[in-house]
């Protein structure tokens, strides 16, 4: 998966490669300076010497700096473009997802994973380019060079580097399963985070403020816990290290020593093998948070991949809607379940063109999964539904969904304006147009507004009231005039007079309109009423004829028509 994202990037990581390992050369040769100010210009008192040595010096650090500057160039533009790429698949690969793999995964989590878990693997990757080179080059180039300066103080640096690399290993062996933990630790905290900014009515309207900071307060001081932890564990680096290097150093001196005696070395070289030493130890380091992030890169690659390797189930088909004859939806001995869990049994009923269906029951009888078939957001499991007749899984799911207009339960609209909000069902619809449907949806609310239908929707309409939203939605969804009109319990925020002019104005209208309510005024003048109990159809037919028949009809209408009707 890496590779694909960062094909078309490839240049331009190798050159940052490249200009990190020029980088890494130009330290390398830095001590091989210094020994020479000190054996030559400061033994020969030799100041033009130590002034060229010593621009030399500067010069070797401008051009260090303008490769990690070049290099920082490249590997961004790899990360950024690697990460862009990756989302961009993501968001793509989530939109063609079936709802249930939307229900699955869950919307938070996709949106970790299209956010915090792509930045993790964007950092891993412009960390690659940056240090995955530059530090084992270090490291291999000090030990080359110390080598060539003197074999025996070398082996010094092929004791102590193990050693290092040894007490940095322990040090990261018991603290990267921690920083997973704080990882998830993380995403618990916006988890937290987002819930309480989302439902903040809610839980002032319930007076939760005090519970709801005490439970943030416990996510983090246990993420600060962790946090401490690992912490502490990390301070046991330097200290340790310090003193490997320290002892290295000090038997480096000491040999050095006897060896400049002996006139093998000069002091010159001691210092550039001790800067060696501290240079591998400087590499190790950084070495060691390369591991750490990729560490963190492997968790978030799995999660990412997950995402990318969901392939819907649902199969579009080529067929378009047309103007055949027969009933305009067939369900057919239809079952469902949600993984496992049954919410409809052995449905069967017809829709002729032209009718206004009803559909009622209890919470949770299965009435939304009922009419979330139609449009195929899911498939059923066994049975058939037919559309004029032809099998749905025919049709091309950009056809079938543009033959029908639905208002979901829940209003949901985009920021924008309002006239932007409706022309999401039909891009090109004109002002009239726009105004026709929100007059017909009984939204004419929006002309007394100063900008009309050019009114602004903040962030989830939180500018509008619930009853405000649902008409809205409503005329978004009659402003495309749809062949099949669904509303899905969609007029409960209005009031019984407003319910009422919409239904009469919506009877004016030659389309069919499946209406789900929980009111029995909303489906009584219905031309067929479905009926349903726990997944089950267990009445259909009109009004009268259920208040006959359909035991449970005759239950909810009681209930409810008692002081209206009666
Ligand atoms: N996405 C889902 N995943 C799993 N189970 C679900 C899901 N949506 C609904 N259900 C279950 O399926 C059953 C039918 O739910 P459905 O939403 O269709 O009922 P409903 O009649 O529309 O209810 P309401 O009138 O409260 O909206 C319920 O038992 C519900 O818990």
């Amino acid at each position: 998966m890496w590779m694909k994202y960062l094909k078309p990037y490839r240049k331009e990581a190798v050159m940052g490669f490249f200009f990190k390992l020029i980088e890494a050369f130009f330290e390398l040769i830095v001590p091989i300076v210094v020994a020479d100010i000190i054996d030559y210009g400061i033994l020969h008192q030799d100041q033009q010497y130590i002034l060229q040595r010593g621009l030399l010096l500067l010069a070797l650090a401008l051009l260090g700096y303008a490769c990690a500057l070049v290099c920082q160039y490249f590997a961004s533009k790899t990360s950024q473009g690697f990460g862009t790429y990756l989302r961009n698949d993501m968001f793509k690969a989530i939109h063609a997802y079936d709802y249930e793999d939307i229900d699955e995964i869950g919307i938070p989590s996709l949106m970790t994973r299209i956010t915090n878990d792509t930045n993790q693997l964007q950092l891993a990757v412009a960390m690659t380019i940056r240090l995955a080179s530059r530090s084992p080059f270090l490291i291999l180039g000090s030990l080359v060079m110390a080598f060539r300066i003197s074999v025996p103080i070398a082996l010094i640096f092929i004791c102590a580097a193990p050693l290092l690399a040894l007490a940095i290993y322990g040090v990261m062996s018991k603290s990267l399963p921690l920083y997973l933990k704080i990882q998830k630790q993380l995403d618990h905290v916006s988890l937290i985070c987002r819930e309480n900014l989302a439902g903040i009515r809610v839980i002032r309207a319930f007076s939760k403020q005090k519970q709801e900071k005490e439970r943030f307060q416990q996510a983090t001081q246990k993420q600060k816990d962790m946090q401490i932890q690992v912490g502490k564990l990390s301070a046991l680096l330097n200290p340790s290290t310090s003193v490997i290097v320290n002892c290295a150093i000090l038997v480096i001196l000491y040999a050095g020593g006897l060896q400049v005696n002996a006139g093998y070395l000069t002091q010159g070289e001691v210092i550039a093998l001790i800067n060696y030493m501290n240079q591998i130890l400087l590499s190790m380091f950084a070495f060691a948070n390369v591991i750490v992030i990729y560490n963190k890169a492997t968790a978030c690659y799995k999660r990412v991949q997950e995402v990318l390797a969901i392939q819907p189930a649902i199969q579009d088909g080529k067929c378009l809607i047309d103007n055949q004859e027969g009933p305009l939806v067939t369900f057919d001995h239809v079952s469902f379940s949600y993984q496992g869990s049954h919410a409809l049994h052995d449905i069967s009923f017809s829709i002729h063109q032209g009718e206004t269906i009803g559909i009622i029951g209890g919470t949770g009888s299965g009435k939304s999964t009922l009419i979330h078939l139609i449009p195929r957001f899911y498939e059923a499991t066994q049975g058939q539904i037919y559309i004029k007749n032809r099998p749905i899984q025919d049709y091309s799911l950009f056809s079938l969904r543009q033959m029908i207009g639905l208002v979901p339960q829940q209003a949901t609209l985009f920021t924008g304006t309002i006239k932007e909000n409706i022309c999401l069902a039909k891009e090109n619809a004109s002002d009239d147009e726009v105004k026709q449907a929100l007059h017909l949806a009984q939204a004419s609310f929006v002309d007394e507004w100063k900008d009309g239908i050019y009114s602004h929707i903040t962030q989830g309409g939180h500018n509008l009231s619930g009853g405000q939203k649902q008409r809205l939605t409503i005329a978004r969804a009659l402003v495309r005039n749809p062949e099949l009109l669904i509303l899905d319990d969609s007029a409960s925020a209005l009031d019984f007079a407003t319910d009422a002019a919409l239904r009469k104005a919506i009877a004016t209208l030659p389309q069919t309109t499946i209406i789900v309510s929980q009111r029995v005024s909303a489906i009584m003048h219905a031309d067929k009423i479905l009926v349903l109990s726990h997944g089950e159809l267990v009445g259909m037919g009109k009004h009268d004829e259920l208040m006959k028949t359909c035991e449970i009809y005759q239950q909810i209408v009681t209930s409810q028509m008692s002081k209206e009707v009666a």
